[in-house]
């Protein structure tokens, strides 16, 4: 009877976490219409988003777009919102790095495709599609981090803020280029840097338009750490280390850390605490609790 009752209560919570999560950015009644826009991003074919999941519990997406440095054609930004889904799948997950194919990050959106849907209604949709998506990315109960090799130009400095973490390899730069294209960031970036680094660095950043080298950024808080290696395979297995140190332990603790924080980044107090409320219940007297309190572990 316990039992059941807690695996119903365990359900609910979960449930309403999940529909907190995918709770809709944008909806018809802001003129949104994601059919329409998925139909537009399909005719500029190219790239692809590859993910692997390390049974670690730590997934690895590659943009893969080498050609144009990585910059996200249309089918590229449908195949994000596909691999996202695939990871709110993702029960056992824990870490999530996003890395460029060949050694760079990013360059933003292709050029070609931005040029085709340059009127201001496709743009607006773009723009709405892809804030939808990285919200959804940054919402996601896993740790993630964006390991910038190379260059992160526009949409790809503003894909680097939707994760919880930056790292950056020697000699690569991140870069919000938008102001050069006549724009301002449209996929986030703006709002979620701010509360990176600050309104007043946020904007010297959008407004000078200048490169951040691991050092800047370093200082500004963008990025956690400059690696050591800057060859690909090197930088990520780095990037995996330092991520491991803070993936190490249950699934359900490691996702339930992740669901406080971002409870406690989003919500205003009183609603976060409620959801922290929420998620405690789902680990107190879980597995991982009744262990610790068997092996009672002393924390020197
Ligand atoms: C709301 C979203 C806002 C946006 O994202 S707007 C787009 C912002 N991005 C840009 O303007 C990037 C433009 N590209 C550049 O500045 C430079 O290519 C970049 C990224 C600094 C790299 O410079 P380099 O290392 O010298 O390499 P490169 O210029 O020779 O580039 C190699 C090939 O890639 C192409 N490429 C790079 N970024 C692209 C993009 N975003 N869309 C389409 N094509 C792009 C570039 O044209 C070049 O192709 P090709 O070899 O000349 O055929």
């Amino acid at each position: 009877m316990a039992a059941s009752l807690w695996k119903s209560l365990l359900q609910t919570t979960k449930e309403r976490i999940l529909q907190q999560r995918r709770a809709s950015l944008y909806v018809g009644a802001d003129g949104y219409e994601e059919e329409l826009i998925k139909k537009k991003l399909q005719q500029f074919a190219g790239g692809s988003i590859n993910l692997s999941k390390v049974n670690n519990g730590i997934g690895i997406l590659t943009l893969n777009n080498p050609k144009l440095m990585n910059a996200f054609t249309g089918t590229m930004m449908l195949e994000l919102q596909e691999r996202v889904t695939e990871l709110e799948n993702w029960k056992d997950g824990k870490g999530l790095i996003i890395h460029g194919a060949g050694n760079t990050f990013c360059s933003g959106s292709d050029l070609n495709a931005v040029k085709a849907i340059s009127n201001s209604q496709d743009g607006i949709n773009m723009c709405m599609f892809m804030q939808k998506t990285l919200t959804r990315l940054m919402r996601l109960p896993l740790i993630s981090v964006a390991l910038v090799q190379g260059k992160a130009v526009g949409g790809g400095a503003e894909l680097t803020t939707a994760c919880d973490f930056r790292l950056m390899t020697p000699g690569s730069e991140i870069r919000f280029v938008h102001k050069h294209m006549g724009l301002v960031p449209g996929w986030g970036g703006a709002a979620r840097l701010v509360r990176i680094v600050g309104s007043g660095a946020a904007l010297q950043l959008l407004s000078g338009a200048a490169k951040v080298d691991p050092e800047r950024a370093l200082h500004l808080g963008l990025s956690e750490e400059t690696l050591s290696s800057s060859d690909e395979t090197g930088a990520l297995e780095e990037a995996q280390a330092w991520l491991s140190q803070y993936t190490e332990g249950p699934a359900s603790v490691i996702r339930a850390v992740k669901k406080v924080v971002t409870a406690g980044r989003e919500l205003p107090l009183e609603a976060a605490l409620r959801t922290e409320k929420d998620i405690f219940g789902t680990v107190w007297g879980g597995p991982a609790n009744l262990q610790a309190l068997v092996t009672r572990p002393k924390h020197k």
